[in-house]
């Protein structure tokens, strides 16, 4: 059994097409064609209407460390719905341990710099960003679009790629067996080279999300 906020291996092989990368000290999967293509445009167009400049947590004061442009997606949205849904199904976590779904936009140039998702346990932030949900569990993310050039998400310690496609989604576990985070997740959103990108988010917590 999987603890709370978390899914397992063996929870994402039921799901069918999934496939686990070979990699030992990292679970990492990726799924083609999760979402459709229907279901892609009208996300697209959420995070057209609600696009501003992304920020993060701890990033040294690089501001051009994520270039790329954020909205929240509203969970009320039927569109958003379907995906919560079709989440739930794949990787049997209970939504209260979810953020908020996030959608991001990369315009040519634009880029997120190599990072884990979870957070580092001795960062100025810690407090702030973990204290109530606590650590980052589970990242799942889906790309809208296929991108005619650049835009890829490089896996850098294991040295993996995966080029943007349409309703592809991506998944790994930010933790190790005993529950730290895992360096090996380090991951690079890289330059969008022509035309535009756009991704959904979903991360998970330990706790549920306030
Ligand atoms: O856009 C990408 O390829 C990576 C996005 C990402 O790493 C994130 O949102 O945490
Ligand atoms: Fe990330």
């Amino acid at each position: 059994m999987a603890l709370p906020g978390e899914s397992s291996a063996e929870r994402l092989a039921q799901y069918g097409g999934v496939q686990r990368l070979p990699f030992p000290k990292l679970e990492l999967f990726q799924r083609k064609r999760f979402l459709d293509p229907a279901l892609c445009d009208r996300l697209i167009e959420l995070i057209e209407a609600d696009r501003r400049p992304s920020t993060l947590a701890d990033h040294d004061g690089d501001h051009y460390f994520r270039t790329s442009e954020t909205c929240d997606l509203d969970p009320a949205h039927p569109a958003v719905q379907q995906v919560e849904a079709a989440l739930f199904e794949l990787n049997g976590i209970d939504s209260a341990h979810g953020e908020q779904m996030q959608g991001q936009r990369y315009d040519v140039g634009q880029e997120f710099k190599a990072h884990c998702d979870w957070f580092n346990p001795h960062g100025q932030d810690r407090e702030k960003y973990c204290s109530v949900a606590g650590q980052r569990t589970w990242t799942f993310m889906i790309y809208l679009n296929d991108v005619p050039a650049g835009g890829a998400t490089r896996f850098t310690t294991v040295k993996k790629s995966f080029q943007p496609e349409t309703g592809k989604l991506i998944c790994w576990n930010n933790r190790k067996p005993d529950l730290s985070g895992n360096v090996n997740t380090m991951h690079h959103g890289m330059k969008v080279r022509r035309g535009m990108k756009y991704v959904i988010t979903k991360w998970y917590r330990e706790k549920p999300w306030g």
